[in-house]
């Protein structure tokens, strides 16, 4: 089953378009949302949870459209975006109070646990809080209500590195029995080849590539040759950067001439994400 799945969506602000932006998210799995600032991750994600309205495309979380289910489907969708700047000289139990009203499947025996697992104490003001210590509130709020999809806007940014390592197993550990589903955006590609099962790709409001994370990064070779070699590949490079020894090239395998004697090797997602940015910017 599809935990998500995201049909042309479009969206137009006055000088910024999402454009048929599509893409699928198999239940269970772990889905790394990338793109440079201002691509148009958060304007995604608001759209998927009807945070702000889009012109055309659909939406359908576990198989049920978002526009005719909202109110059921947000029951099963945990989400979290920025940070908590509300209710901060309240203890945490009295904000959790006053969310879990609007939940039925509301379970303290769960929210409990999951206060003791992530070490919070609910005695804590919301304003004590290490930007770590929110997320983790806010994970433990979203599984208390049962949800099945956590969609989450950069959850590992401001963690220090012990902290989202320990975030990241708790993703995994969260999608291991196959029910749950987590989409999140970021911007820390190490994050990604840690712990996504599939990555999807936004530049400038279109959907570069979605796929499955081995899948997505083979799809691209780094090519490094001599100065000399450069002409008998440049129009094929999505971008490239000179060097002392020649140039630094990212290319589509498929585009990829093995019998030309060039080295090629397999890019990360961070060589990938910086090479796609320099096609916008011509060829550096
Ligand atoms: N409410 C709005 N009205 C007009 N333009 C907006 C609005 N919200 C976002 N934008 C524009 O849409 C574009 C995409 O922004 P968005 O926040 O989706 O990018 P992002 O990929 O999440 O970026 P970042 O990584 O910096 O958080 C930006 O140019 C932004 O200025």
């Amino acid at each position: 089953m599809l935990a998500l799945d995201i049909r042309n969506i479009n969206k137009k602000y006055e000088d910024f378009q999402l454009k048929d932006v599509s893409f699928q998210l198999e239940k269970g799995y772990i889905m790394g949302f990338i793109g440079a600032n201002g691509a148009g991750k958060t304007t995604t994600i608001k759209s998927i949870l009807n945070l702000t309205r889009i012109d055309s495309g659909e939406i359908r979380i576990m198989d049920k459209a978002m526009h005719t289910h909202e109110l059921e489907l947000k029951q099963e969708i945990g989400s979290a975006f920025g940070d908590i700047n509300f209710y901060m000289r309240n203890k945490i139990k009295t904000l959790t109070n006053v969310i879990k009203i609007f939940y039925h499947n509301w379970n303290d025996e769960t929210y409990y646990s999951y206060l003791k697992k992530f070490n919070l104490n609910e005695n804590k003001k919301i304003a004590e809080l290490s930007t770590g210590m929110k997320v983790k509130y806010r994970l433990a709020l979203a599984l208390s209500h049962g949800a099945k999809l956590l969609i989450l806007d950069e959850p590992t940014s401001g963690l220090d590195p012990v902290a989202r390592d320990n975030l990241l197993d708790i993703f995994q550990e969260l999608v291991e029995d196959g029910e749950i589903s987590i989409l999140f955006s970021t911007h820390i590609t190490s994050d990604l080849e840690k712990c996504a099962d599939y990555i999807t790709y936004i530049d400038n409001g279109r959907i570069i590539n979605s796929a499955e994370k081995e899948e997505f990064i083979d799809a691209y070779r780094l090519v490094n040759g001599k100065a000399e070699q450069l002409d008998l590949i440049k129009n094929d490079l999505i971008s490239y950067k000179k060097n002392s020894f020649g140039f630094t090239g990212l290319i589509h395998t498929q585009d990829f001439d093995p019998s030309l004697d060039i080295k090629s090797t397999i890019p990360n997602l961070e060589e990938i994400m910086i090479y796609c940015a320099k096609k916008e910017d011509a060829h550096v």
